[in-house]
């Protein structure tokens, strides 16, 4: 299987994506790092052990990482994910215990630790951690496979008209790891606006008829009804899983090799993705955007994850 470190803010969506992570059998989550982002670390970080603990991930280490953008302040996103970040469903206690080591330090170690090319970064928030790690240890950078980030878009904002969240709370950071050599997958909005939690998906999700399913639905119930009242989305548009998705199977999107550099004083356009789509891409390109998603097939494997994880309780 892949072996993939999530670095993440849950956060509804990154939620769904540390489920499916857990569950497909083509993945492995070797490590989850958080990092600001939806919320404040200290949320997020109780959020993605809570999540752990409802979906019994053990053997797996968990680690905080930055609590705060490299340069600018901090941005979170209660309009969308509430002040816990994760509003909707009674969350239970954590029990898993955090790893002692920053989530920088975890990223690095965990890289290192395997042969080149084992390891793939999935970011799915901010990109503070995933910087910090390139710049502590730039031998990252050449020993991992790929990294396939929820963030961005080429047409599209939702933090600003031309901005995504992720990218425009640390563009510094994100300047940094589209920057570095790595090759570059941008799953962004442009691609995660097509994979809308529908009525028909919902039914499917209850369906599943576990815990962890039921979970999902509480999840997207509440991230539903923000979403319509702060973005006038009939259904919402389930970001982060996408990435993992791409991992997973990368024919359940199209992807499109493009230059993609990060905004850093634009009065209107901080944050956001500037990406060349004028034909050819150069031949050293090593970013790709995604742009077509088969939402069938992705849903068959967020469906599929949750029957596998079965009932853990
Ligand atoms: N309005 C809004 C703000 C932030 C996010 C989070 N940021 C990314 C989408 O912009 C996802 O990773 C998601 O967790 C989603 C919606
Ligand atoms: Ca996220």
């Amino acid at each position: 299987p892949r072996k993939i470190i999530l670095d993440c803010d849950p956060g509804h969506d990154d939620a769904i994506a540390m489920l499916l992570a857990h569950g497909n059998p083509d993945v492995e989550l070797v490590a989850v790092t958080t990092v600001v982002g939806n919320q404040t670390l200290e949320k997020v970080t109780r959020n993605a052990l809570s999540v752990a603990r409802i979906a019994n991930i053990t053997g797996v280490p968990f680690a905080a990482g930055c609590s705060r953008p490299l340069v600018r302040t901090i941005e979170t996103a209660p309009e969308i994910h509430g002040e816990s970040g994760i509003d909707g469903p009674v969350m239970p206690e954590p029990t898993l215990a955090l790893d002692e080591r920053h989530a920088v330090d975890l990223i690095i170690d965990t890289v290192m630790v395997h042969e080149p090319g084992e390891i793939t970064l999935v970011p799915t928030a901010g990109l503070t951690n995933i910087a910090m790690a390139a710049r502590k240890e730039p031998r990252i950078v050449e020993r991992v496979r790929e990294v396939v980030l929820m963030g961005g878009g080429y047409h599209t904002g939702n933090w600003s008209p031309v901005a995504e969240f992720n990218i425009k709370i640390d563009p510094e950071a994100a300047h940094i790891v589209f920057n570095e050599p790595w090759p570059v997958t941008m799953v962004g909005l442009d691609l995660t606006h097509q994979a809308l939690a529908t009525p028909d998906v919902l039914e499917r999700i209850a369906k599943v008829g576990t815990g962890p399913a039921v979970f999902v639905g509480e999840l997207l119930d509440f991230f539903g009804a923000m979403y319509l009242e702060a973005q006038g989305f009939a259904a919402p548009p389930v970001h982060d899983p996408c990435a993992v998705a791409y991992v997973i199977d990368p024919d359940v999107m199209t992807v499109r090799k493009a230059p993609v550099d990060i905004e850093l004083t634009g009065t209107l356009t901080l944050g956001m993705t500037v990406t060349d789509l004028r034909a050819p891409a150069p031949d050293d390109c090593h970013t790709q955007v995604a742009v077509d998603l088969d939402h069938q097939r992705f849903w068959d494997l967020v469906v599929d994850a949750l029957q596998r994880i079965g009932d853990v309780r």
